[in-house]
C-alpha cells in the first residue's frame, strides 16, 4: 500500500510534460482488434494502470500486444482468429473494456462482455451502446452477470438516435459501423475531442467516418480495415489538472503539449476567475492571481466544461473569495470528494446536484481516501495549499489516470513524496518510493 504525502505552501513554477490522453488511447487500442490484416502502431500511449488493462483484455483475445514502454508505443496485430469474450476480472479493473464490444460484434459477429456495474460515480449504464448494436441487426441478451451480443452474417448500416450524447457509446456504435454493411447515421453523438481522434485513426485503417466532432457521424461501412500508424491526442484533462494546480498555488507554469482548443471552457473558466492562460508555442502558459473570483460552473458534454475537472475546480473555488456553485450534471453521484475535503477544513454544502463553496478556506492538512480517479488528484491539489501535511490514500484510482503525478509537481516545486506504507509494526513505517511507473495490474 501507498500513500502521497505533501506539504502545502510551495508555489508551482516551471515547465510539465503533457502525455497522451488516456480517454483516446483506451477505444484506440480496443478499435487495434478491427483490422485484419497488418501491425497498428500507437504512440504517445501513457503507461497508465488502464493501458495495461486494456492490453491484457486485447491478449485474452489472442491479439499480439507489444508495449514498448520506454517509446511510448503500442503496437497490436490481430490478424489472428480473436475470442470473443472480455471477462470480470477486466471490466471489473476498468468499464473501457467494454469497448470492444462494438469491434468485436462487426468483426466476429459475437461479443459476451462482463456487466460493468456501477462504480463510485455513479451506475453508468450502457443501454445506448447495446440500443445501437441492436439498430444495427444484432440481439443482445443479458445474464449472468454477462451481456451477449451476436449478429448473423454482418451488422447492418441503421439511423440510430442517440438519447444522451455518450462518449462510450459513441465510439462503440461507430467502431461497429466501420465494418457493417451500409451506412450509419449516428446522431446526438459526443463531440469530445477523444472522439475526433478516434475517428481519424479508423479512416487511417481505410474506414469511411464523416462528421466527428458534430452532433452527427455518417460512417460507411467498408469490407475490411488495415493496420496503420497513430499518435494519440494530448491528455487535456491532466493538461487542465496542472494548470488549476498552478492556479490555487500563485503559481506561473507552462503545461508542454496543451492544447488550447480542447481546453477551451476550462480557459475561460480560469479567466473568469482571474487565472491568466497564455497560448504560447509550447502549449499553454497559466499565470495565477494576487486573488482568485469565485465563478458558478456546470458539468456538461463537451463544448462544455468537462465532468472529468469538477473535483480539481472545486479545490480551485475553495480558495476563491466568494460564492461558487459547481453543479455536476454528467454523473449522479460525482461528489464523493466533498466529504474528503470538509475533513481539511473546506466547508461545502450540497444541495442536490450543486456544490455551493464559500471561499476562500485556510484548508488543512489531513488523512484523505480517494474516492476515484479525479478525487485522488484533486485531493494532491487540496494538500498543494493546506497547512501541514496531507496524507493521501487509495492511489490504485490515480495511477489509472496520471503517471508521474508526484514527480511532475515535485519538479515544479512541490514538497511531495510518494511512500510505501508498512502495516503491522508498533508505528507506520514509512519508505520512500522511487517511481510510480510500475503500474501494471496483477491478473490471477
Ligand atoms: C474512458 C473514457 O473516455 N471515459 C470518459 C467517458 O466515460 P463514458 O464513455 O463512460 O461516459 P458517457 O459519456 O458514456 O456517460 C455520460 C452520461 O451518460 C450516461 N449514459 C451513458 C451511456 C449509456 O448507454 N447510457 C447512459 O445513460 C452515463 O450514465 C453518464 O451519466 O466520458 C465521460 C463523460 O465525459 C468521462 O467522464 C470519462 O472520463
Ligand atoms: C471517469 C473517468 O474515467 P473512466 O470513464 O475511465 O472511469 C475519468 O477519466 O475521470
Amino acid at each position: 500500500m501507498e500513500k502521497i504525502i505533501v506539504r502545502g505552501g510551495n508555489k508551482l513554477i516551471g515547465t510539465v510534460q503533457t502525455e497522451g490522453s488516456k480517454n483516446s488511447v483506451l477505444p484506440v487500442i480496443a478499435a487495434s482488434i478491427l483490422p485484419t490484416r497488418g501491425e497498428s502502431i500507437i504512440s504517445d500511449v501513457p503507461t497508465l494502470a488502464d493501458v495495461y488493462t486494456i492490453n491484457e483484455v486485447l491478449r485474452y483475445m489472442d491479439a499480439d500486444v507489444t508495449f514498448n514502454e520506454r517509446q511510448n508505443q503500442v503496437i497490436v496485430n490481430a490478424s489472428k482468429e480473436l475470442k470473443t469474450e472480455a471477462p470480470f476480472e477486466y471490466v471489473r479493473k476498468m468499464r473501457a473494456s467494454v469497448l470492444v464490444m462494438g469491434p468485436l460484434l462487426a468483426r466476429r459477429g459475437h461479443a459476451k462482455i462482463a456487466l460493468p456495474g456501477g462504480c463510485a460515480i455513479g451506475s453508468r449504464p450502457i443501454d445506448q451502446h447495446l440500443k445501437g448494436f441492436e439498430a444495427m441487426g444484432a440481439t443482445v441478451q443479458v445474464g449472468n452477470g454477462y451481456i451477449e451480443a451476436h449478429v448473423k452474417d454482418r451488422l447492418k448500416g441503421a439511423k440510430i438516435y442517440l438519447d444522451t450524447p455518450s462518449v462510450g457509446a459513441t465510439e462503440n456504435i461507430m467502431m461497429a459501423a466501420t465494418l457493417a454493411e451500409g451506412t450509419t447515421i449516428l446522431e446526438n453523438v459526443a463531440k469530445e475531442p477523444e472522439i475526433v481522434d478516434l475517428a481519424n485513426y479508423l479512416n487511417k485503417m481505410g474506414a469511411k467516418v464523416k462528421g466527428a466532432g458534430t452532433g452527427t457521424l455518417k460512417i460507411e461501412g467498408v469490407a475490411e480495415l488495415h493496420g496503420t500508424e497513430h499518435a494519440v491526442i494530448p491528455d487535456r484533462i491532466e493538461a487542465g489538472t496542472f494548470m488549476v494546480a498552478a492556479a490555487i498555488t500563485g503559481g506561473n507554469i507552462i503545461v508542454k503539449g496543451a492544447v488550447p482548443e480542447h481546453l477551451s471552457s476550462l480557459i475561460a473558466k480560469l479567466e473568469e476567475m482571474g487565472v491568466q492562460c497564455n497560448e504560447v508555442d509550447e502549449g499553454v502558459q497559466v499565470i495565477a492571481p494576487e486573488k482568485l473570483k469565485a465563478a458558478d460552473l456546470k458539468t456538461m458534454p463537451h463544448p462544455g466544461f468537462p465532468t472529468d475537472m469538477q473535483a480539481q475546480m472545486m479545490v480551485l473555488a475553495t480558495q476563491a473569495e466568494g460564492t461558487s456553485m459547481i453543479t455536476e450534471t454528467v454523473f449522479e453521484n460525482r461528489f464523493m470528494h466533498v466529504e474528503e475535503f470538509r475533513r481539511m477544513n473546506a466547508a461545502i454544502k450540497i444541495e442536490g446536484r450543486s456544490a455551493i463553496v464559500s471561499g476562500p478556506f485556510d484548508l488543512q492538512g489531513a488523512e484523505v481516501a480517494a474516492t476515484d480517479l479525479r478525487a485522488a488528484a484533486a485531493l494532491v491539489l487540496a494538500g498543494l495549499v493546506a497547512d501541514g501535511y496531507t496524507r493521501v490514500t487509495e492511489l490504485q484510482h490515480m495511477d489509472r489516470g496520471y503517471v508521474n503525478f508526484v514527480e511532475k509537481l515535485s519538479g515544479l516545486g512541490a514538497d511531495i513524496e510518494r511512500v510505501s506504507i508498512e502495516v503491522g509494526l508498533p508505528s507506520e513505517v514509512t519508505q520512500k518510493v522511487t517511481s510510480t511507473v510500475n503500474v501494471k495490474p496483477k491478473f490471477a
